[in-house]
């Protein structure tokens, strides 16, 4: 059974032309499915759609293997789709390092021990410890990034939602961040301009284009390996 499945999707802002016009997508376990796309083309949108944040206009959400319309439905999607935002600054808002990624297991029942332990444990694998306590805003591009990433693995998300996770990382990190991605067993929809990242991630590509998905070109740059 798919993990996610989008049929149809159709998306408009309010008094603006549609955006969204008959995406279909479908995500299977296992897969790293990566989305490319102008920039404006409604990769972002697509993804928030995916999570309940916004709703379309016309077609049908599947997550988990139920159609999700209603808020409530959504509450479940987004305790097991971790989406990891394309602007940190939309998701960090702890005073702390700690606690940003505390935040979630806390709000899931965790103890306050329990979430600590997370915490750790998190952070360890990421080796981000040094940041714990660290004052979120006052961290860099790059290490908001990191940590974002780690408030969605703290709630032990089935499927990933990565909207370019490479952004404002250096080599260094970027080549941490893929490591760290490919050993993961979750299913993931990357959202990435970077060829070299969908390349060494992708298990499959679909590109974005007037408003639907389709698999691209053979041989084309936004293509992945097999
Ligand atoms: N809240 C909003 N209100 C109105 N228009 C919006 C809003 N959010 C996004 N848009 C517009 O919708 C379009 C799609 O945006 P989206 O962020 O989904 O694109 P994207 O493919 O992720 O782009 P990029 O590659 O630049 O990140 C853009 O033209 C954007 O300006």
């Amino acid at each position: 059974m798919p993990l996610l499945e989008l049929q149809s999707i159709e998306f408009a802002f309010p008094g603006q032309p549609p955006i969204l016009r008959g995406a279909d997508l479908v995500l299977e376990p296992g897969e790293r499915l990566c989305l490319t796309g102008h920039n404006g083309a409604g990769k972002s949108t697509l993804l928030r759609i995916m999570v309940g944040l916004l709703r379309p206009t016309a077609g049908r959400v599947l997550a988990f293997g139920s159609e999700r319309a209603a808020e409530a439905d959504f509450h479940e999607v987004r305790r097991r789709a971790g989406l990891v935002f394309q602007d940190p600054d939309d998701q960090l808002f702890c005073p702390t390092v700690a606690e940003d990624v505390a935040f979630g297991p806390l709000n899931l029942g965790a103890s306050r021990e329990e979430a600590m332990a997370i915490v750790e444990r998190v952070l360890g694998g990421l080796e981000l410890m040094h940041l714990r306590d660290r004052i979120t805003h006052k961290l860099s591009g790059g290490e908001k990034r990191l940590v974002t990433l780690a408030t969605v693995l703290a709630m032990e998300p089935d499927v990933l939602l990565l909207d370019e996770p490479t952004n404002a990382l250096d080599e260094h990190n970027e080549a941490r961040l893929t490591e760290l991605l490919l050993s993961l067993p979750q299913a993931m929809v990357i959202v990435s301009h970077d060829p070299h990242f969908r390349r060494r991630l992708g298990t499959r590509s679909l590109r974005l284009q007037d408003g639907r998905l389709a698999p691209p070109e053979p041989g084309c740059r936004h293509a992945v390996a097999p």
